[in-house]
């Protein structure tokens, strides 16, 4: 079995509500607010600039040199396309370049990047592609549900879906796959690599649901 799968497979069930997050549906059918998806964006710049120094730790660290070099691309594009993204559709959810300066990090945001980030820089190697792994493939796998089972009413949404729909974005998870199924995982440190990948889907789920909540976690 591929590593990729041997991951996804010791965490079925958790894989499933994540791609299954009621947020997440509520895009697809247009029913999650402005609001709501502008607090999403807003959180997800502020953890875009963590996941950069996330790629660029694991890129230096990397025991091949074309790894390295893959990695270092997909930093780059974290700059270009995932922020154009953001340029392109903060604006027109009513956040502006001051609010975006203002924001501050929600929980789950400060979670979800302390763990990618503190993994980088202290567990081992394989260890950091299993703690990307989920951020890459679970906004594929949400991206081509959406688009194969619902078609949003919010062209807005509807282009944030197509992105991570689409072929270019496709590229990209394809080639962190392949490394994912290529490094070498000692079977002694499998336990802390499946450990930090369940860590991950389990972020990335908070990461929604902080979202519908636009980071209130107490009931108002
Ligand atoms: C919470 C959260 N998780 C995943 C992504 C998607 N994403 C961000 S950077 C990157 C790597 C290559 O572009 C990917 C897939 C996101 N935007 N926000």
């Amino acid at each position: 079995m591929t590593m990729v799968n041997r991951l996804k497979d010791s965490a079925t069930d958790q894989w499933q509500q994540l791609i299954h997050h009621p947020f997440v549906a509520g895009i697809g059918e247009g029913t999650v607010s402005h609001r709501q998806f502008g607090y999403f964006l807003t959180q997800d710049a502020l953890y875009l600039g963590d996941f950069l120094s996330t790629l660029a730790v694991a890129a230096s660290r990397a025991p091949r040199r074309e790894w390295t070099e893959t990695l270092l691309r997909h930093a780059e594009n974290v700059t270009t396309v995932e922020t154009a993204l953001h340029a392109s559709l903060l604006p027109a959810f009513g956040v502006s370049a001051a609010d975006l300066g203002r924001a501050v990090p929600g929980l789950a945001t400060i979670a979800y990047t302390d763990h990618l980030v503190r993994t980088a820089w202290s567990r081992t190697w394989p260890a950091t592609m299993a703690a990307v792994l989920p951020c890459y493939l679970s906004y594929q796998e949400i991206g081509i549900h959406l688009k194969a089972h619902y078609h949003s009413p919010d062209p807005l949404y509807q282009q944030w879906i197509e992105t991570y729909a689409g072929d270019e974005y496709g590229q990209a998870v394809e080639e962190l796959l392949a490394i994912v199924n290529a490094m070498a995982v000692d079977e002694a440190d499998w336990p802390q690599v499946q450990n930090v990948f369940e860590r991950s889907v389990g972020y990335e789920y908070l990461f929604w649901s902080q979202a519908a909540t636009e980071g209130h976690l107490i009931d108002r």
